[in-house]
């Protein structure tokens, strides 16, 4: 299990954490950095529903947690004009649940299901026809004398959010009329970012300061709004409170998230793969048994990062060290790694299915 501060977990953790992030969460399409071709379609589509005065089409966000889902699903109600309601996959239990969110919401509203992957089926099916047609099913009364009833809704628009757009049933999928793939942030874009946030925060801070932090943030907003309060503390205790270049350096490498921001996690699982089964190919199982770790939280929190900067390549064989782990670790690499070869059997297929 990740321990709950485990400071590059880029899954939410506690109930101050979240105050905090409500606090730097932009409000406005303009505000939000980065996600450049997802915000220029929204940006249209927005305006063109909003001169037809219908509602927005339905939109799935999906990516890695902490790369702002939750922000910009606020973000697009705020921007149409209309109120948002929120819940979540696993908290819809029975039909019930759904049809009453679904029945009391205004024209053009937004309903946002986050984990939108992990809806029961049965739940699922109310929601079909109300996508398509703005109508639910639901039954009245029990037994022999139970019957369906059709009932009419405002036209709405659906943001779901998942981490695992491969979980969806393809016909919910199918309902989308955007789709968007969020993903990682650049090391400008995050330190536009932390800059944004010590900003809002009142810290003193300069340019080398956010860049440092961004660059160790693994391309995720989340983690380099927490690390800049981590630098913050440091800052105030042993450097007049302003963050600087040397001052993030030295708070982040005493917290143990290394240049490039892997943290003991990460390492652990690199230096597994490459120690324990010899650079790979190891499956999945193989390598969460070996670190004592869920294979969920390695498919989902640990390996995108780790596969989109190249320390990891997933192959049809099973996980792979690259020439680059080798390197990050001072490590010589295996022959055919550093003459640019792979092994047979070793195709290289980068995908990061999520
Ligand atoms: N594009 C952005 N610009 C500025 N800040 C951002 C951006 N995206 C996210 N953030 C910041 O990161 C925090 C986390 O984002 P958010 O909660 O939207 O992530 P998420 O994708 O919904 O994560 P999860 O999968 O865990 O639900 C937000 O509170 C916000 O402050
Ligand atoms: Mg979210």
């Amino acid at each position: 299990m990740i321990e709950p501060d485990r400071l590059i977990n880029p899954a939410k953790t506690t109930s101050t954490e979240e105050a905090f992030e409500r606090a730097l969460r932009p409000k406005h399409l303009d505000e939000y950095v980065g996600q450049q071709k997802i915000r220029d379609q929204l940006d249209i589509f927005i305006a063109a529903a909003r001169s037809r005065k219908e509602a927005l089409d339905h939109v799935l966000l999906f990516g890695p947690p902490g790369l702002g889902k939750t922000t910009l699903a606020h973000i697009l109600a705020r921007e149409m004009g209309v109120n948002l309601k929120q819940t979540s996959g696993p908290v819809l239990e029975r039909p019930g649940d759904l049809a009453a969110l679904l029945t009391n919401l205004e024209a053009n509203d937004v309903l946002f299901i986050d984990e939108i992957h992990r809806l029961s089926p049965v739940v699922e099916e109310i929601l079909y026809p109300a996508l398509e047609d703005y109508q639910i099913d639901i039954m009245i009364g029990e037994g022999p004398g139970a019957r369906s009833v059709k009932l009419d809704l405002q036209p709405f628009t659906l943001v779901g959010a998942t981490t695992r757009a491969g979980m969806l049933t393809n016909p919910l999928r199918d309902r989308f009329g955007i789709v968007s793939r969020l993903e990682f942030y650049t090391p400008d874009e995050l330190a536009r970012i932390v800059a944004r946030s010590a900003g809002l925060l009142n810290m003193p801070f300069d340019e080398a300061g956010c860049l440092e932090i961004a660059r160790r943030s693994r391309g995720t907003p989340r983690i380099a709004n927490r690390l800049l309060r981590r630098v913050r503390d440091y800052a105030q205790v042993k450097a007049q409170g302003v963050i600087t270049a040397t001052v993030a350096d030295a708070a982040l490498g005493m917290l143990d998230v290394d240049k490039i921001g892997l943290d003991p996690m990460d390492r652990r699982l690199l230096e597994a793969i490459i120690h324990r089964f010899n650079g790979g190919p190891v499956g999945l199982d193989n390598v969460a048994a070996a670190i004592g770790e869920e294979r969920d939280t390695i498919e989902d929190v640990l390996e995108p990062y780790l596969i989109q900067q190249g320390y990891i390549q997933r192959t049809p064989r099973g996980r792979i060290a690259t020439l680059n782990t080798y390197q990050h670790f001072g490590l010589v690499a295996p022959s055919h790694l550093s003459q640019g070869l792979l092994n047979p059997g070793q195709a290289a297929q980068g995908d990061l299915n999520i």
